[in-house]
């Protein structure tokens, strides 16, 4: 299968279900998966990773009863980093071509959930604002177990309720979903759980009000 093929297949597979789980190694390649995995690891050595928040703006919420990740935004400063935002680069041209969903630019945070760690069930858009349009969330971790916990729990585009389809994050392994239709939840992790979610974007980044209020 080439590229393109591929890419045929994923926007099949989104408008078809809304979403997909994929190996995505053979197109990033296993060096560019070690070296991102090294890198979060890395990050979380050294408590790189701060606590998540709520929505976005001057100040998103920190609530422990809904998600307990902590998150690095990638600035796209290292080699790894680079290779990553020209692969989304090629996705969110790809989705476009074929999905015409008008992706303008996309995002990236590195995330760890530690033992006891989850994020409760959830959409991807922030309320009042469609801006994420597609999610991607690639995990990082070897030997991933059923019962180490910390599966993406995705529930069903036609009924949020139901239980649609459950990814084990394993190194390589990709969810790939529509953001504003896909409800889905991280549950209880059991042993660190390193991932990276993208989100390709119709809007730009919105500033923050009180940066906003600056600009008069
Ligand atoms: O890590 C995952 O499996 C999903 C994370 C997630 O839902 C999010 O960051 O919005
Ligand atoms: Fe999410």
């Amino acid at each position: 299968m080439d590229k393109a093929q591929w890419l045929d297949e994923l926007a099949q597979g989104l408008s078809d279900h809304g979403w997909m789980s994929f190996d995505i190694t053979p197109w990033l390649g296993i060096e560019l998966l070690r070296s991102l995995q090294h890198e979060i690891i890395v990050l979380d050595q050294n408590n790189a990773l701060k606590s998540a928040g709520i929505g976005r703006g001057s100040a998103p919420v920190r609530d422990r009863s809904v998600r307990r990740d902590k998150i690095a935004w990638l600035q796209g400063v290292t080699s790894p980093q680079l290779a990553l935002f020209d692969f989304l680069e090629s996705l969110r041209v790809g989705l476009n071509q074929r999905l015409f969903l008008g992706l303008k630019h996309f995002e990236a945070h590195y995330a760890t959930y530690h033992r006891g760690d989850f994020y409760k069930a959830h959409v991807d858009s922030f309320q009042g604002r469609a801006s994420r349009i597609v999610s991607l969330v690639l995990y990082l971790n070897d030997h991933w177990l059923p019962t180490d916990g910390g599966a993406l729990q995705v529930y069903s585009r036609e009924n949020q309720s139901e239980a649609g389809g459950l990814v084990l994050p394993e190194a390589g392994r990709v969810a790939l979903f529509m953001s504003e239709e896909i409800r889905h939840e991280v549950l209880e992790a059991h042993r660190t759980r390193y991932s990276l979610a993208c989100w390709l974007r119709q809007d730009e980044i919105a500033l923050p009000l009180s940066a906003l209020s600056a600009l008069k």
